[in-house]
């Protein structure tokens, strides 16, 4: 006793998505640089505000980022590579989203000119990945042997000072200068970014100074690290970075550890000489005893009791009977949502259109600090002062657990009934790939695409009008179709080999699925970030899933009836709609991904009875879905691999199965990709320079590879020569025999204007290289 209650970091990108439409019209040019900070600035205001009224006793400041919080600590501690810098000061907001996007020089009027023209200007941005296992991306610092750091931005200061100014006494977040380090990538070969820490602590230093002589007594410091599996040096790392930090008169770190157990490095987080200590007791609750038993009294432990990667109620009676013996054994405890609130909608309020039954079940950013407060005050004043609310609270648990909406039963019996041989397709990968080239008659080095074309605003514009109930059924189908058709002769005019429809009636790859599934609710608002301004509604599963109707026959039939090329079946793989879902939390995820594994096999089937001579299913999220620690992988590759066999398994051998992955790094997981039996793989490899197939070239993959050949992540305009270089590269490493030439991924958040030229090239590029190789 007592209890206090803390938020870790609540989403910024406001709850109509205020910070999506500030930053884009600051890159439009339509709003200035103090418009940007103000609209920011008033975002911060009703964060803090929000969370107050909540009732949350620790309120974080810092949390706010413009595009990325690690893009930011990058900039804070000085480390801006130096083609950056040439763009304007270090801390300005030029350098900081060419960082983040690139530049580019404007496009050339002339269209005509596709290739070759001077792109000396444009700086790349970036490198950018997942953040753990979720799907929020971030910028991956870049560092080398001769850096320097220094304190480049204040932003935690000056955040901090901000709240102040309003009423609220913040504890500042900021990254964990271990955890930047371990993410950051060297620029030379062979060098560790973790041997700079003795030059980067002494800029940590200044900043836990400052943050004190403004004021601040409390600091979190994020080292999600730490429930990673760790080599010895980074051990090392941590004793030493902490014993620095705790040199910083009047500054209490709260360390802050998340999306998983500590587990073999519990001892080493409480070795650390911290005042703090946040553990993830949702992911891993059962590192509570252990962490009791070995926790030093005067630690204050924060326990991350509600999920905060989830859209769930909370059982507040259960955590009550829980938690209420380490209450009482301890002197003080804090409790907080087990990460960020980053990973969550705002406010569940909005959701107008839900099935009310659901959203009984359902609580968001704004409920789940309302939920740690009403455990607070049962902690504190036990349970009778919050006797209402428990009420509430089992009655809505109770008639979840007993809703008939989450069960099927005919979907339970066909999972039940799953034989090996679901899994398995009828002839081995060579006799499928032989009996596939009599039919298809491809090139060498057959060109493609990964599926989506620009999401033009005319596009968005027709399908909000369409929900809105503005544009008909008929018309908004008219203005799709008639997209697709452009799409479809453009592409051959262009001589690609195979076609894609487009994806024009998609909102997102997953969500489009999830509404037409059962067992999923989709909602209006529940944004969630996932780079920089871009952000995605994750459908909710909280049913058992199934498939009342085929969802994508019919715009693969029209846009196949346009065009004697073959045009390819979309379809987004089981393990990908589970990963970007929220996914019930009532049985494990295997069985969810089986049940989505068979909706997707019906799919499948439907669109080669229907005469798709190829289908694509996308597992763009297999590589993140890995478990954080290795000794958690095999398990979850076993059914990962399963559910994506059991899609693909029910077709013929003449029907070519590819499939398509980004963000990836799989020399670890490459026999897992092997496993997945597909005929054609497509991988983003354009930024790491093809070097992922070295992955693919010593494990002897099989099957036919379309290694990326340019980002498309940036509106930069790949050449011929580059083009034609990387494939060069790829036919070292592998058969050119193998090879398919392609995009790193899909084109929906280009422009038109991008896209054409880009891919021009890129047909060029398969003709220089299949002249040079064939
Ligand atoms: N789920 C998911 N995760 C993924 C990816 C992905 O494609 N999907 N790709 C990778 C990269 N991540 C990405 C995430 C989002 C977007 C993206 O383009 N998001 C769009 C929203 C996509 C969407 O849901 N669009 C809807 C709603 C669009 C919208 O904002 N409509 C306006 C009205 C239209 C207008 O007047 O402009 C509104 O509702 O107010 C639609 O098209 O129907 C955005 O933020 O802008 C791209 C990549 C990894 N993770
Ligand atoms: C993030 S993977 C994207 C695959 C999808 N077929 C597309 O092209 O958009
Ligand atoms: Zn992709």
């Amino acid at each position: 006793m007592p209890v206090t209650t803390a938020s870790l970091g609540f989403p910024r990108i406001g709850a109509h998505r205020e910070l999506k439409f500030a930053t884009e019209a600051f890159w439009a040019g339509k709003l200035d640089e103090a418009g940007l900070l103000e609209k920011a600035r008033a975002l911060r205001a009703a964060n803090w505000k929000r969370q107050k009224d909540a009732g949350i006793e620790v309120i974080p400041s810092n949390d706010f980022s413009l595009y990325d919080q690690v893009l930011d600590t990058s900039v804070m501690v000085g480390a801006v590579p130096q083609h950056y810098r040439h763009l304007g000061a270090a801390d300005s907001l030029e350098v900081y989203f060419a960082m983040a996007r690139g530049t580019r020089s404007e496009p050339a009027a002339d269209h005509g000119c596709a290739h070759g023209h001077d792109s000396g200007a444009d700086v790349r941005a970036l490198e950018m990945t997942k953040w753990f296992d979720t799907n929020y991306h971030y910028m991956v610092p870049e560092v080398g042997p001769d850096q320097a750091f220094a304190l480049g931005t204040r932003k935690p200061v000056d955040h901090f000072v901000e709240a102040l100014a309003l009423g609220h006494h913040t504890r500042p977040v900021i990254l964990g200068p271990v955890t930047w380090l371990l993410l950051a990538k060297s620029t030379v070969d062979g060098f560790d970014p973790l041997t700079l820490l003795p030059r980067l602590l002494p800029v940590y230093i200044e900043l836990l100074q400052r943050l004190v002589a403004a004021g601040a007594d409390w600091v979190q410091v994020d080292e999600p690290a730490l429930v990673l599996d760790l080599g010895d040096e980074a051990r090392e790392a941590y004793r030493v970075a902490y014993r620095a930090l705790a040199g910083v008169a009047d500054a209490k770190l709260m360390l802050a550890t998340y999306f998983g157990a500590l587990g073999d490095n519990l001892g080493l987080a409480l070795d650390l000489p911290v005042a703090g200590l946040h553990v993830d007791l949702v992911r891993a609750p059962e590192q509570l005893a252990q962490l009791l038993d070995k926790a030093p009294a005067d630690l204050l432990l924060s326990l991350g009791v509600i999920d905060g990667r989830n859209v769930w109620k909370a059982d507040l009676a259960g955590l009550l009977g829980r938690y209420e013996p380490v209450v009482r054994g301890r002197a003080a405890v804090q409790i907080a949502p087990s990460c960020s609130l980053l990973h969550t909608p705002i406010d569940l309020a909005l959701e107008s259109e839900l099935d009310p039954q659901v959203v009984e079940w359902l609580s968001f950013a704004v409920q789940k600090l309302g939920e740690l407060h009403v455990l607070a005050l049962g902690f504190n004043h036990g349970p009778r002062v919050i006797a209402d609310e428990l009420a509430a609270n089992e009655i809505a648990i109770a008639r979840r657990r007993a809703s008939s909406l989450t069960n099927n039963a005919a979907v339970r019996a066909r999972v039940g009934a799953i034989t090996e041989k679901d899994s398995r397709r009828g002839e081995g990968l060579a006799q499928r790939i032989a009996r596939q080239e009599g039919i298809l008659n491809l090139p060498p080095l057959p060109t493609t695409t990964i599926g989506s074309f620009p999401q033009t605003g005319e596009v968005r514009k027709a399908r909000a009008a369409h929900g809105k109930g503005a544009l008909g059924g008929a018309d908004y189908d008219r203005f799709l179709r008639e997209e697709t058709e452009r799409a479809i002769r453009w592409q051959e005019e262009i001589g690609l080999d195979v076609l894609v429809h487009g994806e024009f009636e998609r909102n997102d790859m997953v969500q489009y699925f999830g509404e037409q599934l059962s067992g999923f609710a989709f909602t209006k608002a529940a944004w969630v970030q996932s780079y920089g301004s871009r952000y995605v509604r994750p459908p909710i599963i909280y049913g058992d899933v199934a498939r009342p109707a085929p969802m994508t026959v019919s715009w693969w039939d029209y846009a196949q009836s346009l065009t004697g090329k073959p045009v390819k079946g979309m379809l987004t793989g089981p393990v990908t709609i589970l990963q970007w879902s929220f996914v019930r939390d009532d049985q494990p995820r295997r069985d969810t991904c089986r049940q989505i594994a068979l909706a997707i096999r019906d799919e499948v089937n439907d669109l080669e009875a229907a005469g798709a001579r190829i289908i694509q299913i996308d597992e763009a999220a297999l590589r993140e879905g890995l478990p954080l620690r290795q000794a958690d992988w095999p398990a979850y590759l076993d059914w990962a691999v399963e559910a994506f066999r059991l899609a693909a398994s029910g077709v013929a051998s003449e029907t070519q199965i590819h499939t398509h992955m980004c963000y990836s790094e799989f020399n670890e997981i490459i026999a897992a990709i092997g496993a997945m039996d597909a005929d054609v793989i497509s991988i983003e490899t354009a930024r790491s320079r093809m070097e992922l197939l070295d992955a693919f070239a010593t494990y002897q993959y099989p099957g036919d590879i379309g290694p990326g050949v340019y980002d498309i992540h940036s509106p930069r305009i790949p050449t011929v020569d580059e083009m034609a270089g990387l494939l060069a590269g790829a036919s070292e490493r592998l058969p050119a025999a193998q090879l398919w030439v392609n995009p790193d991924c899909g084109l929906k958040t280009r422009k038109w204007e991008d896209v054409k030229p880009a891919l021009v090239n890129m047909v060029a590029a398969a003709k220089v290289a299949r002249a040079g190789l064939f």
